[in-house]
């Protein structure tokens, strides 16, 4: 596919790849409001793509800014500065985004994307801090960034940060994307939200079980992600990912994913794509180490 957003003399290019929450149970609610949780993360293979070359006079430069987020606050930037404050380097970076997810789906783009910076450049930087310290990193920009630095399909627990490695199916994905933003905040907020589900070990999940504790709210509030989620479920038994907009429903081969896809009306944009244990980052990373 020829890339627009980012030069092909970029020292590096990486992928960020998109995640789904398989389950998400919430079990209770901690002092500083955010919320204990278990879910089950998987990587898929598509997401955003990430251009980086070296600078030597320190400076920062994003050259493709998205709408709405400025400079300073986007997490690709946040996350090179951080690496920068944590190594010392005096060295910095011009990055290109190619933004290829729908933002607060519920996808972790913009976590990915921050995992990708603090890798890539680790790597283009040589500071060689380490996965723990780079995941620590990580954890201070948003609470799904350690899973994306650690690359590995995870059972997570805490506010997601304690992550166990898991082998799970890689079927295919149908992803809808429901038209709409919904605030990660406003549904952790909501006083409807359920904050009690018991504690499951990891292995009952793996046979199968587990729901979205988020859907019931997000639905009420949010009638595009109902009509999705009802139109959806004629054809695939169809959850929330994360906090949504995000719907996705696993097939076992692609044609059956992209036979449903192609039924979906117009105004309900969707993607297919695999689930894997391994993300592509990951893989990307391992084969530039063996060079
Ligand atoms: C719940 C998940 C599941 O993957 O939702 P999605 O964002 O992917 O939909 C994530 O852990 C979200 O992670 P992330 O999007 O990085 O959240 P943050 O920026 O850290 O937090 C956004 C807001 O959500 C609430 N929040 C987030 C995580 C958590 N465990 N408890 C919370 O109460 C807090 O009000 C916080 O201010
Ligand atoms: N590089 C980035 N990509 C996406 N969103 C970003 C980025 N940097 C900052 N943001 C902000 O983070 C918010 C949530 O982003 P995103 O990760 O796409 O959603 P979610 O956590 O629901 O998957 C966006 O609405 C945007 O304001």
């Amino acid at each position: 596919m020829t890339n627009t957003a980012i030069p092909t003399h970029a020292d590096l290019i990486l992928p960020a790849p998109a995640k789904l929450n398989l389950m998400l149970h919430i079990l209770g609610r901690r002092a500083d409001g955010y919320h204990e949780l278990q879910t089950l993360f998987q990587f898929l293979d598509h997401g955003d793509e990430l251009g980086f070359s070296l600078r030597q006079d320190g400076e920062i430069h994003l050259h493709t800014p998205i709408d709405g987020v400025p400079h300073d606050s986007n997490l690709i930037v946040r996350a090179a500065k951080r690496l920068q404050e944590a190594s010392g380097t005096q060295l910095g970076a011009d990055i290109w985004l190619d933004k290829r997810l729908p933002m607060g789906g519920g996808i972790g783009g913009g976590s990915s994307d921050a995992a990708t910076t603090l890798l890539g450049l680790d790597h283009l930087w040589h500071t060689q801090l380490g996965e723990d310290r780079l995941a620590e990193l990580g954890l201070a920009l948003g609470a799904d960034v350690p899973v994306f630095v650690r690359g590995r399909a995870a059972f997570a627990e805490g506010v997601g940060e304690r992550l166990t490695p898991v082998e799970l199916e890689e079927p295919w994905f149908l992803v809808a994307v429901p038209q709409v933003f919904v605030s990660t905040a406003e549904v952790f907020g909501s006083p409807e939200l359920t904050r009690d589900t018991p504690p499951i070990k990891v292995r009952s999940l793996l046979a199968g079980g587990g729901r979205n504790d988020c859907q019931p709210v997000v639905e009420k509030r949010y009638p595009e992600v109902r009509n999705a989620l009802i139109l959806l479920n004629k054809f695939v038994s169809a959850r929330l990912t994360g906090t949504g907009a995000c719907i996705f429903g696993s097939f076992p081969n692609r044609d059956d994913a992209d036979k449903v896809a192609r039924q979906l009306p117009g105004t309900l944009p969707s993607f297919v794509a695999q689930g894997r244990n391994i993300s592509m980052l990951h893989r990307r990373l391992q084969a530039l180490a063996k060079k």
